[in-house]
């Protein structure tokens, strides 16, 4: 049975990368995906938004909600201080087994706690089964049609406090229509919009950022 590209991007990974080495990782990814094949990491344009948001916020509990093969997983672990930790969410068994080993070999497993399954089963279990009070940071970067209900479903579970931080990613391209019109309307949240690029293509994208008001 032919490989699948997502178990050859953590092949190259673990033949060209720096065991231990989180950036290596990385930059190892974002090169495989922009020289051989295209894959939805969120890259190295978008993560260094993604990367400044994390260092404003400096969060003690993180979730992403899409995981893939654990590119951002490493992105967000690598700058999270002691005691810090990120769960991330990936309903595909074959993307979550990928994420593991990759997330093993970049160093940063004993600060990411990988979920497998829907977000819709998932984020009502966070209190109870995985320890969650109120998350800090939100990376938002699973099915575009779950974005606005998973946002709804995060504050049905009171799982965001004042001040906790979203970041959406892809509201441009492919786009996430709905959520955007529901967070911008949305006097509990205030939100901000950065420009960037699709992952490893000239295509316009962009993140949105929305912080919860309580
Ligand atoms: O960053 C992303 C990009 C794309 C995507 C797909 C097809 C295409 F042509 C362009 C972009 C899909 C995603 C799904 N989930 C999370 N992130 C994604
Ligand atoms: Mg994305």
């Amino acid at each position: 049975m032919n490989q699948s590209k997502e178990r050859r991007i953590l092949n190259f990974v673990l033949q060209n990368a720096v065991r231990g080495d989180p950036c290596s990782v990385m930059e190892t990814i974002d090169k495989y995906c922009s020289e051989k094949e295209w894959a939805m990491n969120v890259g190295d344009v978008k993560g260094v938004i993604l990367d400044k948001t994390v260092e404003e916020i400096n969060p003690k509990v993180a979730l992403e909600l899409g995981t893939y093969c654990g590119y951002s997983a490493v992105r967000i672990a690598r700058l999270l201080k002691a005691g810090a930790r990120l769960l991330t969410v990936e309903f595909n068994p074959e993307f979550a087994a990928i994420a593991k080993q990759m997330i093993e070999f970049a160093g940063v497993q004993d600060k990411v706690k990988l979920l497998e399954g829907p977000s819709e089963v998932i984020i009502p279990q966070l209190k109870k089964k995985y320890e969650v009070d109120t998350l800090d940071f939100v990376f938002v970067d699973h099915w575009k049609d779950r974005y606005a209900p998973d946002t709804i479903l995060l504050q049905e579970c009171s799982l965001l406090r004042k001040g906790s931080v979203l970041l959406a990613d892809n509201i441009i391209f492919p786009g996430a229509p709905e959520f955007v019109k529901y967070i911008r309307n949305n006097p509990r949240f205030q939100c901000s919009t950065y420009l960037s690029h699709l992952e490893y293509m000239k295509v316009q994208d962009a993140m949105e950022k929305a912080v919860f008001l309580g």
